[in-house]
């Protein structure tokens, strides 16, 4: 994702007379950063999430940017004619994947969340779970810039929402932009830039000091020290995955990581033309100092 993506003073009602869902809504989303919104039921939480994947558009006010965007919507139409690996290769094409790299990254996704057995089942025959494996599966096929994700841990095991966890991390960690909604407090909790509360139709930031339920300093932590070759910077996605980076000696940093995004930030360093020596990995306590996000590459 290359530039923000932004809605000025948006405002959302159904029908011309309709209660205003939003209104004045201001908001920002830059590329690669993570961000929650919340909010109590029938807030307005799916549409504005619907607005962002432009799948809606204002009743007033203004959204600009474009970026590629999949969306992965609360209720998933699963009585679709194709068999779960059909549908989503005939997705990857609409995305402009040639068909046999489509077919591979169909399959790829379905293994990935421990559905690939069902590969060539009806999408009318899979349980709720599977098909939402197949909802998430379609969503991060395209590799978005923006991926917008209402309530789709629901459904999944636990297999799978750590999976998806992952996957989140993973796009951010390229430089795409992924917002979420779950009931779940916990989902990702410590990881997310920004969390938003909708209410009386407008959105409140919640600020780092607010982490009762999942705010930005909760959840487990990753520390991962690693050794780089003599003057070397850190690999930028490991920075972008990392909540904070200390240099403890000349080549050798301690990074702490959300423990949702630890896969992530070892592969950026293991990877890394030349790689980076990981010396230790170990659980940690949520108490490093945030990395200031000016510092995101
Ligand atoms: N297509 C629609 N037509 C008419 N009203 C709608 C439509 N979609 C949503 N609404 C209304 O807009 C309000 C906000 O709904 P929305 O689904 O965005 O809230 P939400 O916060 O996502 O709710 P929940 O937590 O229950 O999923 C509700 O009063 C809902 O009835």
């Amino acid at each position: 994702m290359h530039r923000d993506l932004r809605l000025t003073a948006v405002g959302r009602r159904y029908g011309i007379r309709g209660p205003w869902v939003l209104r004045g809504v201001d908001l920002v989303i830059a590329p690669g950063t993570l961000t929650r919104i919340e909010g109590a039921n029938g807030t307005g939480k799916s549409t504005l999430l619907r607005l962002l994947a432009r799948l809606d558009a204002p009743s007033e006010g203004r959204i600009t940017g474009r970026p590629r965007t999949a969306y992965v919507p609360e209720r998933f139409p699963s009585s679709l004619p194709f068999t779960a690996a059909g549908y989503l290769t005939h997705l990857g094409s609409v995305h402009g994947l040639g068909r046999d790299t489509a077919a591979r990254a169909a399959l790829t996704w379905l293994e990935r969340f421990g559905a690939g057995g069902y590969a060539g089942t009806p999408m009318a025959r899979l349980s709720k779970g599977t098909s939402q494996k197949v909802a998430v599966a379609q969503a991060l096929l395209g590799d978005p810039e923006l991926l917008v994700l209402d309530e789709a841990w629901t459904g999944l095991d636990a297999a799978a929402r750590a999976e998806l966890e992952r996957a989140v991390a993973e796009r951010t960690a390229a430089g795409g932009a992924v917002v979420f909604v779950d009931h779940d407090p916990r989902r990702l909790a410590g990881v997310p830039d920004a969390t938003y509360t909708v209410t009386g139709g407008g959105l409140l930031r919640r600020s780092d000091s607010d982490s009762d339920s999942g705010g930005t300093a909760d959840g487990p932590v990753t520390v991962v020290v690693a050794q780089g070759p003599a003057g070397a910077p850190l690999p930028p996605e490991a920075v972008r995955a990392a909540r904070s980076a200390e240099e403890t000696a000349p080549g050798r940093h301690r990074l702490t990581v959300p423990a949702s995004h630890s896969d992530v930030l070892l592969r950026a360093l293991l990877t890394a033309r030349p790689p980076w020596h990981v010396v230790r990995v170990e659980p940690g306590t949520a108490d490093a100092p945030h990395r200031d996000p000016g510092s995101r590459p």
